[in-house]
């Protein structure tokens, strides 16, 4: 048997929980800064890039999180970031992504929505003949915009509704962004056929989650890790096979917990709730999915067999027909069949 990071590099694996402008590594942002001139605080030094990414708080991280939304100007640049992306999952060995992207945001800042979408479907297709990589969408509302934002993010969704849509999240800061306001907008967007994924239990308490549960109809949470001060929350997650959508190093970065080591991951795994492991942001956060897998092996005190369960259950929880589980599943057990010989 292989080393474990080892192993875990060449484990085929999904990813549910990663942010499209969040993924963009020191390479692409300083391509992205070099195409606009500095007018930009990003740095375009990797080096310098590196302390950038350093947060005091969540409101910190967000506020960094949208300089580097600011870099994304043109359709070419949505096209380069996204077909970049899909690169660094499929060298991963990722076969599944359901990639977070926030529209409003690029609209807002100049890009037309039509051609916003053109550009993710053709890097999608793109990424998939260059790399193997199937590629989803889950379109997010950035919870600091408000109803406003709500109201555009579901617009685009019905209006282009690019094939790879799949499902409507919502995102950004939690304090002072209540979960119930945006009901209405889940409503439509469940409606019309999109699985309800929204943020919530990151940087707020067990309320959040049931909020996003009773309000949103959420069938995932993003994070959801203040699951873990509410037994009865734990035990309906548990009963219900509702998965959290673990990111265990940019909770401990954006300061959402104090360090790997209290990390809630292994109480909420002990009380039976399905879990993803993800890395959410991983050049903001100095990680990668491989080193998330890893995290998640220390905390849980896994070796191969048990780091192979964690991504069949991911593959259990993504938004995937039984076929296409079956065949992501079938893959990781032979992976792990030929590792053990
Ligand atoms: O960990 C996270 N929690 C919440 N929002 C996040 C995270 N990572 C990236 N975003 C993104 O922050 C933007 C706020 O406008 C949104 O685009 C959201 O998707």
């Amino acid at each position: 048997m292989t080393d474990l990071p080892t192993f875990i590099a060449g484990l085929p694996k999904v990813e549910l929980h990663v942010h499209h402008v969040g993924s963009a590594s020191p390479r692409i942002v300083a391509e992205l800064a070099a195409r606009h001139e500095g007018r930009s605080p990003v740095p375009a030094d990797p080096e310098a890039l590196a302390d950038y990414f350093a947060f005091r708080d969540f409101a910190h991280f967000i506020e960094v999180y949208l300089s580097v939304v600011d870099l994304i100007r043109d359709a070419d640049d949505v096209w380069l970031l996204t077909h970049e992306v899909a690169r660094e999952l499929a060298r991963q060995q990722v076969r599944y992504a359901e990639l977070t992207v926030t529209p409003y945001s690029h609209v807002n800042r100049g890009i037309p929505a039509p051609a916003f979408c053109e550009a993710i479907e053709d890097a999608r297709k793109r990424a998939e003949a260059d790399f193997g990589i199937a590629l989803r969408w889950c379109f997010d509302i950035p919870g600091e915009a408000g109803l406003p934002a709500a109201e555009q993010t579901l617009r685009i969704a019905l209006d282009e509704r690019p094939d790879g849509l799949i499902s409507f999240g919502l995102g950004g800061p939690e304090i002072g962004v209540p979960r119930p306001q945006f009901k209405p907008w889940f409503d439509q967007a469940r409606a019309a056929g999109l699985r309800s994924v929204p943020h919530a239990g990151e940087t707020t308490g067990p309320e959040t989650i049931w909020d996003a549960l009773r309000e949103l109809g959420a069938e995932r949470i993003g994070h959801g890790i203040s699951a873990a001060q509410d037994p009865a929350l734990l035990t309906h997650l548990a009963e219900r096979r509702i998965p959290l959508e673990i990111s265990p190093t940019s909770n401990v970065r954006t300061r959402a917990v104090p360090s790997l080591d209290a990390h809630p991951l292994p109480l909420l795994v002990e009380a039976g709730v399905p879990v993803s492991i993800n890395s959410d942001d991983p050049p903001m956060f100095g990680t990668t999915l491989n080193d998330e897998y890893a995290v998640a092996a220390r905390l849980l005190r896994l070796g191969p067999d048990g780091v192979a369960a964690l991504a069949r259950e991911a593959v259990a929880a993504a938004f995937l027909t039984p076929a296409e589980q079956a065949r992501i599943t079938a893959e990781i057990d032979a992976y792990l069949a030929s590792a053990a010989r």
